[in-house]
């Protein structure tokens, strides 16, 4: 006996665009997977029947085919019963029967699985794909629908999925402009993978919404009355920005919460194309917009066929508007991409998204035929998929995978540590360029290196790998004295510009003492290992005769040698230190760090006590009184975790005028978590008034300063319970 009640939801859906005879199939294949699955059940404890249908009612919605809901509704009989391909074609033909076969072998996939393996599973993928899109929109379905059910399985399984959706099949869903798919595959990703990063996010979004409802209604109102007052016949809505879209933002440093929550997103649907540009005119016209944020993806669609007029206006008190200005047509497509092929029978198969759909899938199979191996081909695919990575070719054709922003230092050190350490030059597709130069996708770089070279300090100025960095500030911590000194000398003659065969003995003289260097040759190699800056050394080499003499004199007279107000640096860079986070209030210290200038520390930081057992290169500094801003530090607290912690924590940090740049959580035990905020305080005295505040919230078990260091006999700022 068959029960059909969990499929009578989805017939309801199907009759509204499928022809009868449609649905009486789907309703065939109900009945086979009904058969196929009974007495099966899924992790959540529900028949395990559901999941079909639920997949199946994913893509009714987009107004899929009646072939696509019967394999939908069918995808997992191969793999998990006792059905075959052959039975499957006898019953419903070749193309519902290929569809199955498709979606099952996709479901074979482990992306756990070796490197090797991986990615020949993910070739496979994506040439299932490329055989009947409808393949891939049913495996979206049918992950989409396991995401929404994911609580019931481990966590560690959880993040497993997590991930591979975030990393696997969102961008997938993003390529083929599937919007909405491919946000909520986002969401579930992010709130199984980082739960606890969720659950703030979405609260402190939840909190500040009320503020944000007045601005939006404000600006949609002026918007609207703007364009209708031209005649121009639009909608516009008032947006919120993806919680993922919001964590991503942070995440890559665009901004802190607060930032990003200072950007208010609007959306205007038009009637023509040419509405688009008119409405574009009168809104730059009613708020500044904001230079280089103009970007015109409808007469340059997006790789995916996403079209609209990004613009990006500032209002009156100071707020971001991010608007996107499209068609009605355009924004259908914006939401549904491919899948809007079915969901608008428009009779126009040109459309931009399909149009590019089709373009991709028919460029992944010409490069099946072209590329060597899987992995060629998965870092030939990522390229597209992942548009955050840059991937360049060395001359032999070995792909190298860099973040963005990424050098040819940086290719240099990932092809091997020894081609970084002796690279003197680069081509890029084989024209010479500076290795500083930012790469860009799919070009051919050419290291050209050089026997007995050396890296050299200048560039960790744009290198951006670990890597590259880790072993250029390596090397200059264990070169040798008679290399420091060659290195220092080049250095110097860049800062000075011109030959240090110019500068004559007494003022080589006088410059060593100033800088208490046993020799001029040391001071050089100071400046090689990066101890003592060579702008430092080059500004006071050219400042007039007489300054230097003062400064000599004064350093001589003085045994203490007297402080300097920082403000009184003559223009020099001055950094703090991040190891120990100095504020206005600390007693401090300065030390000519690599970076050209003073860096400033506590004068207690192990750091700098270290560095002052080995040599004595530092400069006693005070704050000057006048300073004004933020300095960042940061702050440690350990919270009991409950609901609400983090809300109430940030409120009183913001009342307080701390001014919050970011926010890590870790976990210390199953109860408490580790807060860590760096946050921007004027001075000792603001720190203290915010950590006394804290310190009454009955969840809060410490709070304290971060690092943790105090003078001795100092009792530690904190509260413990
Ligand atoms: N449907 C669709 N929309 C796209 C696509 N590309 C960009 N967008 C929309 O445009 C916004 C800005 O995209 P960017 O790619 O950063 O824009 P930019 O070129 O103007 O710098 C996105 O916001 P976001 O910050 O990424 O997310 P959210 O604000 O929508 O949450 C998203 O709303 C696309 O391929 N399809």
């Amino acid at each position: 006996m068959i029960r059909m009640s969990y499929f009578a939801d989805l017939k309801d859906v199907l009759e509204t665009y499928l022809e009868p005879d449609q649905v009486s199939d789907t309703e065939r294949a109900y009945q086979v997977a009904e058969c196929a699955h009974d007495g099966q059940m899924r992790s959540s404890g529900d028949p395990y029947i559901t999941h079909p249908v639920a997949a199946a009612n994913i893509l009714a919605e987009l107004h899929l085919d009646h072939q696509t809901i019967m394999a939908a509704l069918m995808h997992d009989v191969i793999e998990d019963c006792d059905v075959t391909k052959q039975d499957l074609t006898e019953q419903f033909g070749e193309t519902v029967a290929d569809l199955v076969e498709g979606v099952s072998k996709l479901t074979l996939i482990d992306f756990q699985s070796k490197e090797q393996a991986q990615a020949e599973n993910f070739r496979k993928m994506m040439m299932a794909m490329t055989q009947d899109i409808r393949v891939i929109l049913i495996k979206l379905a049918d992950r989409l629908h396991n995401m929404q059910t994911l609580g019931a399985l481990r966590p560690d399984k959880r993040r497993r999925i997590a991930r591979e959706t975030l990393e696997i099949y969102a961008p997938i869903a993003n390529r083929l402009g599937i919007h909405r798919i491919k946000e909520q595959l986002e969401l579930l990703g992010f709130a199984n993978m980082y739960p606890m990063r969720y659950r703030i996010l979405k609260e402190s979004v939840k909190k500040v919404r009320g503020h944000r409802k007045e601005v939006v209604e404000k600006v949609t109102k002026q918007l609207r009355e703007r364009l209708k007052d031209t005649g121009l016949k639009c909608q516009v809505i008032g947006r919120e920005k993806s919680l993922y879209s919001i964590y991503k933002k942070m995440r890559d440093k665009v901004g802190t919460f607060a930032e990003v929550m200072d950007i208010y997103a609007f959306r205007v649907i038009t009637d023509s194309e040419d509405s688009c540009y008119r409405s574009l005119g009168q809104i730059h016209n009613l708020f500044k917009p904001i230079p280089g944020r103009f970007k015109d993806y409808i007469a340059i669609p997006k790789a995916n066929g996403y079209q609209s007029l990004h613009t990006v206006l500032r209002s009156k008190s100071g707020l971001h508007l991010e608007v996107q200005i499209r068609t009605n047509l355009m924004d259908q497509m914006a939401e549904n991409g491919v899948a809007a092929h079915w969901l608008y029978k428009t009779g126009n198969s040109t459309h931009h998204a399909e149009t590019k759909a089709r373009e991709w899938l028919q460029s992944l199979v010409e490069l099946q035929q072209n590329v060597g191996d899987s992995i060629e081909f998965i870092e030939n695919v990522k390229i597209d998929l992942y548009p955050d990575e840059v991937y360049l070719f060395t001359p032999k054709g070995k792909i190298i995978e860099l973040p963005k922003g990424a050098t040819p230092v940086d290719f240099a050190y990932a092809i091997h540590t020894d081609v970084g350490n002796t690279c003197i030059a680069c081509k890029i597709d084989k024209q010479f360029s500076p290795l500083s130069t930012p790469l860009v996708n799919g070009r051919t770089v050419e290291i050209i290196t050089a026997p007995g070279s050396r890296p050299n300090p200048a560039w960790l100025s744009y290198a951006v790998t670990g890597k590259a960095r880790t072993n250029i500030r390596n090397f200059v911590k264990n070169m040798r004295h008679d290399e420091a000194v060659h290195l220092g000398r080049r250095l110097l003659e860049q800062s000075l510009k011109f030959s240090i065969e110019e500068i004559d003995e007494e003022k080589r003289q006088q410059i060593t003492e100033v800088t208490r260097y046993p020799s001029f040759d040391d001071l050089l190699a100071g400046i090689g290992l990066g101890k003592i800056a060579s702008a430092l050394v080059a500004h006071r080499l050219t400042s007039d005769q007489e300054k230097t003499e003062e400064v000599a004199k004064k350093v001589e007279s003085d045994e203490e040698r007297s402080p300097l107000a920082i403000k009184g640096t003559e223009g020099l860079v001055i950094k703090y230190a991040r190891c120990c986070q100095p504020i206005p209030g600390d007693p401090i210290m300065a030390y000519v760090s690599p970076g050209r200038g003073f860096n400033i520390h506590r004068d207690n930081c192990p750091n700098i006590q270290r560095a002052h057992k080995q040599n004595d290169h530092y400069v006693p500094v005070e704050w000057s009184d006048d300073l004004e801003g933020d300095f960042t530090t940061e702050l440690r607290l350990h919270v009991f975790n409950q609901r609400g912690v983090l809300a109430q924590v940030t409120n009183i940090i913001a009342n307080q005028e701390g001014n919050i740049i970011n926010i890590d959580i870790n976990e210390l035990d199953g109860d408490v978590n580790i807060l860590t905020f760096r946050v921007g305080v004027k001075n000792r005295v603001h720190l203290a008034s915010i950590i006394k505040k804290l310190r009454v919230i009955p969840f809060v078990n410490k709070v304290y300063r971060y690092p943790d260091i105090q003078p001795k006999g100092h009792k530690r700022v904190e509260n413990s319970r």
